[in-house]
């Protein structure tokens, strides 16, 4: 039916803030991109929002009416949802055109797709529902200092990846806090050689093993790079947009299906 990006990433990294950014420059660029909420917790936007969760269910109530707390609310609310995709996001989905762009701002809890299968759940049904997703996953470049925080931050990342199985972008967002480029830049698109010998001089001789080990997966995954992203600066998003749409082919589908339809000639 259209395409997708599916926005997660660490609670904080700054997914409501891209997805804000990202619908300023398409509106710039005159570009037609509809936003969907997918946390049930989230109390502000800026951006519209065209389809919303909190309709479906809001956090607050489940809070309120079931006595449960955040996290577990939260995975409450979410299981809600994975129970009514067949009628009330199908509804949702109806007010959409054929080729429509959806960006789905999702709730920042980890949880939610290394433990319970409802991400995974709901990316098989926007597949049925013949959606092109890419995996948008956002990680916030002050975590990204040292060694030890990049390799983390790869992991989570990872873990994403094979959960959900979907093209995946990584971006490094909040550019804009960083004052030296060169520390995130050496994090960007790394040798395996090098963070391994960052991590050994870093942790206890007793770690070295388990070093290489991390080192040659993030090395063997090689798709474990990350985009830097400064929403301050127009052609940054442009970039980030471009990349995604490429992992998509959401401008190579638009070239064919322009092609398909020019009228044939008799012959
Ligand atoms: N300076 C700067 N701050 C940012 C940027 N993106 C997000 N922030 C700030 O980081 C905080 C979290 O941003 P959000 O966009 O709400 O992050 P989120 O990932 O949607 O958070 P959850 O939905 O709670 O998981 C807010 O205080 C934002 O103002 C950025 O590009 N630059
Ligand atoms: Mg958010």
């Amino acid at each position: 039916m259209g395409f997708a990006q599916l926005v997660i990433g660490p609670a904080g990294s700054g997914k409501s803030t891209y997805c804000s950014g990202l619908y300023q420059h398409c509106e710039t660029v005159g570009r037609r991109i509809h936003m969907v909420n997918l946390d049930p917790a989230a109390e502000h936007f800026s951006y519209p929002v065209s389809t919303d969760i909190r309709e479906l269910i809001s956090l607050d109530d489940v809070m309120e009416e079931l006595g449960m707390g955040p996290n577990g609310g939260l995975i409450y609310c979410m299981e809600h949802l994975e129970d009514n995709l067949d009628d009330w996001l199908d509804e949702q989905l109806e007010n959409y055109f054929d080729d429509d762009y959806l960006v789905f701002d999702c709730p920042g809890q980890i949880e939610l797709f290394t433990h319970v299968p409802v991400l995974r759940n709901f990316v098989e049904y926007l597949k049925r529902k013949n959606f092109t997703v890419c995996a948008v996953y956002l990680l916030d470049s002050q975590f990204v200092s040292d060694v030890t925080k990049y390799i983390s931050g790869c992991m989570a990342s990872l873990s994403a990846m094979i959960q959900l199985e979907l093209p995946h972008i990584n971006i490094l967002s909040k550019m804009d806090l960083v004052s030296n480029k060169k520390d995130v830049e050496d994090y960007l698109n790394p040798e395996a050689q090098v963070l391994l010998s960052q991590l050994n001089r870093q942790m206890a001789p007793r770690f070295h093993k388990l070093n290489k080990a991390l080192a040659e997966l993030v090395d063997d995954y090689n798709m474990v790079n990350f985009i830097p992203l400064d929403l301050r600066k127009e052609s940054s998003i442009q970039y980030v947009l471009s990349n995604i749409d490429n992992c998509i082919q959401y401008g190579e589908d638009a070239d064919v299906k322009v092609r398909d339809f020019i009228p044939e000639d008799d012959d």
